[in-house]
């Protein structure tokens, strides 16, 4: 292979065995603890249940209720947590057997295909970088055809994908010769490379490029930056009537493998730009929508038997990514029950202290691995390789499309721009096509989820499909993550909305999942579909006790009863917990103070939203749609970001809540303190101040935000005077209930 022998040996994924697999179990002791943790969460329950039976006045039985159901939340969403770590499995470096795999096999084609929506919140010149990263792949060129999905149907980022094809006709040589582990140029000239004429060339080449598509994202117009008639010919599609909701389909060949040649007469990948048909009348399912549209169009193109899926916000920060996926992709050992290899989210832009908890190390690295050592990791949307196989049925029962080109096995004979090719492309592009066929339930990615890539993967491990986690020591994949906290909750409450869609759809995982996968995977999808519920412990402990206390009323076990040490061991037993997880897997103390803020953060803010959002619109009183997460970068914005600074700014009721509790806290905190230090009722209410105490210590940046500071990023006037009233509010119905 022409491609593969400049890597050789020593830089090939080479000798992999399995003894590179370190198995590691949970040990005894973990298992110790979740096994006396749970005794003692179920003494819990049981002092619960026996004093909400016998309360005898309306105030007590109101107070044992909610601790009841507070506590039967936390216990139940602790045990299913556990599914994820019961087998967790290290995979290392090169797992597979690659060169054992070569010698049998060809390297198969690859389709990649990337997602962008919307050019003013993704950067185009993202866009770029990523498709530059996997056309530069250590990987036959011939064989990769990079597919671009805009669902923005915008001038821009074709244009975006214009310049970015014609510098990679120099790009691509130069990684070559340079034989660079950086692919996308962004990252290159910020590595410290070595210096050459050519690298000064090819840098003021990019600069030059990146100069002129961020002129037309400013400007909006294409035009003046045009320079050949076929660019001119393609761009003329966008007539009047065309606007981002409603027009035909467009699909672009830029670049064809077989014609098109690079500056050192070297082949070049297929480069296919796609904007499907769009109109207001019928429906698009966002992102599963889109990706059905490049399964269709890329099996009339190339339809190669590997996919790989990534967003735009994310760039390959490895050349060798896809012979490690096929490592496991092609090893006969597996191939026959493998439908994915996922890699995780890497965010290499979160500051320091992570202030907002991004890094989801839980979500996008432990569980994954502890899937892993189960059935297979969920897939999470991008840096994901496909067998393409995996969307047309089970491992062993096959679920043919509708026209049999479109089918796993068709073998492509036509070139990609022969007319009928393009004919058949632009149809099944189109926004009709899906109608009354088995698209996005039975094949191809599913709708009814704003989470498509959970429910996608949970669907394809119902039928048997395996995955498997990936993620080696150079990251695979680098992504942006939003940096301001409203984007950061928005973003939550688009997932955990889209989990509570698969939770009570008819194939939910507590029935139907344990049903197909077994009772940890089934249990674990369950856990993430229940995220929202965490709203409810964690709004009952930030009023509650506090409330009470503001009331003198004490709700937790005295000093000197052996309950008070039940409570102080599940407190400081979650928590621990929590912590060594955390620490153990990579992570710093200050990241988990900001971990766990993070979670008290989400649980009373876009939890509780997106719970309420999701119940309004099944009475049918809202709507909701996949907001894109913003990756546009405001300069003042960033500088406060990396200095850690809380970024409140724009008046939204999901800070409301927050600032209620950390009122409602503060005040509690200073009258329990009083009460402990007169000696008045000291052992009672001691446990209450602790928590308020607590509360307010995690609440900082929140009294900063509301008096202290005065830049852009405070928390707005607006927001704080609706939450003192509120609060205020919230202070006179509780006397009145708590009362009695
Ligand atoms: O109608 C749409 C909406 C979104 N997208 C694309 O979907 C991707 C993900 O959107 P983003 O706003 O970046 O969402 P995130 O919350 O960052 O994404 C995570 O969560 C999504 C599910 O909510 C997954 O699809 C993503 O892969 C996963 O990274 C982006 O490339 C978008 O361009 C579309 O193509 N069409
Ligand atoms: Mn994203």
């Amino acid at each position: 292979m022409e491609g593969m022998r400049r890597y050789s040996s020593s830089s090939i994924p080479s000798s992999p065995s399995l003894h590179t697999l370190r198995h590691a179990r949970r040990t005894a002791l973990n298992y110790l603890f979740a096994a006396v943790y749970s005794c003692a969460v179920v003494v819990l329950l049981y002092r619960q249940a026996h004093r909400l039976v016998h309360s005898t006045t309306l105030a007590s039985f109101f107070i044992s209720l909610s601790l009841f159901l507070a506590d039967t939340v936390l216990a139940f969403m602790w045990t299913t947590r556990q599914s994820f770590l019961v087998n967790i499995i290290y995979r290392d470096e090169h797992p597979g057997n690659l060169e054992e795999v070569l010698k049998k096999s060809d390297f198969p084609a690859l389709d990649v295909f990337i997602c962008t929506a919307d050019p003013y919140k993704e950067p185009p010149m993202r866009l770029v970088s990523t498709a530059l990263s996997v056309m530069a792949y250590d990987y036959p060129t011939e064989k990769i055809s990079v597919y671009v999905s805009d669902d923005g149907g915008s001038q821009v980022t074709l244009y975006a994908c214009m310049e970015a094809v014609k510098f990679a006709s120099h790009w691509l040589p130069f990684c070559r010769k340079q034989n660079t582990a950086h692919r996308s140029p962004e990252a290159y000239f910020a590595s410290n490379h070595s210096w050459s004429s050519d690298t000064e060339q090819i840098k003021i080449m990019y600069e030059n490029m990146k100069a002129r598509v961020e002129a037309v994202l400013e400007r909006g117009k294409v035009e003046e930056y045009i320079t050949e008639e076929i660019e001119r010919r393609i761009l003329s599609k966008w007539t009047d009537g065309f606007t981002r909701q409603d027009h035909p389909a467009v699909i672009e060949v830029l670049l064809e493998g077989t014609k098109n040649r690079d500056i050192t007469d070297h082949s070049m990948p297929n480069f296919i730009y796609v904007s499907r048909e769009k109109s207001r009348t019928s429906t698009h399912n966002f992102k599963s929508g889109a990706l059905n549209v490049m399964l269709r169009v890329s099996a009339t193109m190339t339809n190669a038997p590997i996919i790989l899926n990534i967003d735009c916000d994310m760039y390959s920060n490895d050349p060798q990514t896809p012979l490690r996926a096929l490592c496991y992709l092609l090893d006969p050992k597996l191939k026959s029950q493998l439908a994915y290899v996922q890699f995780p989210q890497i965010f290499p832009s979160i500051n320091k202290d992570d202030t907002y908890s991004c890094a989801y190390k839980r979500t996008f690295q432990i569980n994954p691995m502890g899937l892993d050592g189960l059935s297979g990791p969920n897939y999470i949307g991008t840096g994901c390789f496909f067998n393409r196989q995996a969307f047309f049925g089970g491992p062993s029962t096959i679920s043919p499309p509708e026209i049999s080109q479109l089918g796993p096995h068709h073998v492509v004979d036509k070139p990609i721009q022969s007319p009928p090719t393009l004919d058949l492309a632009h149809k099944v592009a189109g926004c009709n096509y899906e109608n009354m066929t088995k698209w996005g339930s039975e094949v191809g990615f599913m709708y009814g989820s704003l989470v498509e890539d959970f429910y996608t993967g949970f669907r394809l491990q119902c039928k048997g499909w395996k995955s498997i986690f990936c993620n080696p020591k150079r990251p695979a994949f680098l992504g942006d993550s939003p940096i301001s906290l409203i984007d950061v909750l928005n973003q939550l409450q688009r997932w955990v909305i889209g989990g509570l869609q698969v939770g009570f759809c008819r194939f939910t995982p507590i029935t139907f999942g344990i049903k197909s996968m077994g009772p940890f995977m089934g249990l674990a999808y369950t856990h993430y579909c229940f995220g929202t519920i965490w709203c409810i412990p964690i709004t009952i402990y930030a009023f509650l006790p506090q409330l009470a206390l503001l009331n003198s009323l004490s709700i937790f076990p005295k000093l000197s009863e052996p309950w008070f040490f039940l409570y102080v061991f599940l407190f400081l037993g979650s928590y621990g917990h929590d912590f060594l997880e955390f620490v153990v897997e990579g992570g710093t103390v200050q990241m988990w103070w900001n971990d766990q803020r993070m979670w008290t953060i989400r649980g009373l803010s876009c939890f509780f939203f997106a719970a309420l959002e999701y119940f309004l619109k099944c009475l049918g009183i809202s709507t909701y749609g996949f907001s894109v997460t913003s990756k546009m970068i405001d300069d003042e914005q960033s500088k406060r970001y990396y200095q850690g600074v809380f970024e409140f700014g724009v008046s939204s009721p999901m800070f409301v809540p927050l600032a209620m509790a950390a009122i409602i806290n503060l005040v509690s905190f200073f009258v329990g303190l009083v009460r402990v230090l007169r000696g008045s009722n000291f052992e009672g209410l001691l446990l209450q101040t602790l928590l308020a105490g607590f509360a307010v210590v995690n609440a900082l940046p929140i009294y900063e935000a509301m008096v202290l500071r005065s830049d852009n990023g405070r928390m707005p006037f607006k927001t704080t005077i609706t939450s003192t009233c509120l609060a205020l509010a919230l202070y006179a119905l509780a006397s009145l209930l708590l009362r009695d």
